[in-house]
């Protein structure tokens, strides 16, 4: 890692991230790198890094660079990878245009899970093509430590198990221990998302997300919820030709989730950059060598 580097942090619904703006892709993220930057109290802090390249200058994003001229390098709070961010994604696109990159409207995003469509609203929303849910056959079960629950297996470019709960506290502390689902399932590791009814067509959900705990929101989470929620209470936007919408309410906030007959799915909700800065280069040499 060289010795200066700028930083931005930013939330959606209170997912919060490390922004590493490198058109260029001179900054080396290691794993360790990456979980010293988000650790709450020897670093900056977060539940992810948006490590933000040009997608020409990225192996894993030159076949997208045509399409996308920016690349999500997504990394969860203890270094891993993931395909895909949704909350992400949003304040990503907040950070293009704090930057002066981009401006209102469309645009379009290379992450790992594919290009991604984005439009910044007037209004200061953010909404995400997400693309379509996978929805793999097979019942899955949730467990955090004795208590098991079914779940519905929902694949949004990444993994999720997606548990209905009579109470949000059911789960307890996620930490300790955390969710699991089965390892058959999983291969990768799961996000897990525990869920209540709130009325109709509005749901809320606690999320323990793969390489980060539990967060205050999950976007590809609160996706996953709104299809699980939707096929539970028997709709289908495929087969009824008409859109079906849901409201999910996170600790951090409020998503709103739209899967389309084509089943395409849309997420709005909101981006902040809270604060722009550079780290202190002795600093960064201690934590990353
Ligand atoms: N917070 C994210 C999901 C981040 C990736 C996830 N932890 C994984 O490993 O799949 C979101 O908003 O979608």
């Amino acid at each position: 890692m060289s010795t200066r580097i700028a930083f931005l942090k930013g939330h959606g619904t209170e997912n919060d991230f490390v922004i590493v703006p490198d058109p260029d892709n001179a900054v080396e993220l290691t794993p360790a790198a990456v979980a010293a930057l988000c650790d709450r109290r020897a670093g900056l802090g977060g539940d992810g890094v948006l490590h933000v390249v040009r997608s020409a200058a990225h192996p894993e994003a030159r076949a997208m660079a045509a399409e996308a001229e920016w690349f999500m390098d997504y990394r969860n709070g203890d270094g891993s990878v993931a395909e895909m961010c949704g909350n992400g994604v949003r304040v990503f696109a907040r950070y293009l245009q704090h930057a002066g990159h981009v401006s209102e409207g469309d645009l379009a995003i290379a992450t790992r899970g594919g290009v991604k469509t984005v439009h910044i609203a007037k209004d200061g929303d953010i909404t995400v093509g997400m693309g379509k849910a996978r929805l793999p056959e097979g019942d899955v079960t949730v467990s955090v430590g004795e208590r098991s629950w079914p779940a519905r297996n929902v694949n949004m470019g990444n993994p999720h198990a997606v548990a209905f709960v009579d109470d949000l506290a059911d789960a307890g502390d996620l930490f300790s221990p955390p969710p699991f689902g089965p390892a058959s399932a999983y291969p990768e590791g799961v996000n897990v998302e525990f869920v209540v009814d709130r009325g109709p067509r509005h749901v809320a959900m606690r999320v323990h997300e793969r390489g980060s705990g539990e967060t205050r929101s999950c976007g590809t989470g609160a996706c996953a919820v709104a299809v699980a929620a939707a096929r539970r209470d028997g709709i289908d936007p495929a087969v009824t030709g008409t859109p079906a919408t849901y409201t999910v309410d996170v600790p951090g906030g409020r998503l709103v989730i739209t899967e389309r007959p084509d089943g395409e799915i849309e997420m709005t909700g909101p981006a902040v950059i809270v604060a722009e800065g550079e780290f202190d280069p002795a600093w960064l040499e201690s934590v990353v060598g």
